[in-house]
């Protein structure tokens, strides 16, 4: 990580081929503003989540996971790195932050983050204190297990399979130009998003468990 926290003039280090592959669509808008004089803006959006976040990002995964558990569907949550953290926000604030980012007296680019982190592990603490469980962490590296103090059962695992050959670590925005040039600021909290992250896959693991369906 070049600086913490990551603002518009932290150099990129893109630590994937995705994130290289991203650094192209920044680029080339910023060329066809300078050259073109269009309107081309980079929003730099930090990790923003919600309930229709894909299964196997890790807060979707988290919360899908607590609450298939919860109904009886499942037994363990497989996960990697706990100890990875992130800044997440809410994705309602960025689709926000990303129509001011287009009504802005001129073209720019701009961070988009909340400024806090939270890592894997308190995700998982948040989201089982959601259905009234206490998680008790055993064990180091990945013989570590999450065991829920209420049954005594193991229901969180760490599995390698998870980890990232190149973990960015701590990652973490700072989104005072935003706030500055635009007025945006995140209105909706981490504990608000793991709510409600949890009471819609409790209300989707509830009728998977009414119907029958056991996929993963
Ligand atoms: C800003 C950026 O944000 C997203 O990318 P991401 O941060 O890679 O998202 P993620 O939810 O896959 O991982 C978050 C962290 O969680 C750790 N982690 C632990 N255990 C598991 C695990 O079991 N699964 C996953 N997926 N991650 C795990 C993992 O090591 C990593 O540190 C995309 O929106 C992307 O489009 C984007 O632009």
């Amino acid at each position: 990580m070049q600086e913490i926290p990551q603002k518009e003039t932290t150099p990129f280090y893109p630590r994937s081929p995705y994130g290289v592959a991203k650094l192209y669509g920044y680029w080339v808008t910023v060329n066809y503003r300078e050259a073109y004089g269009m309107f081309a803006s980079n929003g730099i959006l930090f990790n923003h989540e919600s309930p229709i976040r894909g299964e196997t990002f890790v807060t979707r995964k988290i919360t899908r996971g607590v609450a298939r558990i919860e109904v009886g569907l499942e037994q363990t949550l497989y996960l990697g790195n706990l100890e990875a953290k992130r800044d997440w926000g809410h994705a309602k604030d960025y689709v926000e932050g990303m129509h001011m980012i287009l009504q802005a007296d001129k073209p720019d680019g701009f961070v988009l983050a909340t400024g806090e982190t939270r890592s894997v592990r308190e995700m998982v603490e948040l989201s089982f204190a959601h259905v009234g469980r206490r998680i008790a962490w055993r064990g180091k590296g990945v013989d570590e297990t999450g065991v829920d103090e209420k049954s005594g059962k193991t229901v969180v695992r760490v599995d390698p399979t998870y980890f990232r050959p190149t973990e960015v670590d701590p990652l973490v925005g700072d989104a005072s130009k935003a706030r500055e040039v635009l007025g945006w600021t995140p209105k909706r909290s981490f504990a608000k998003l793991v709510e409600e992250m949890m009471a819609s896959d409790l209300a989707e693991a509830k009728r998977d468990a009414a119907s029958g369906k056991r996929t993963v």
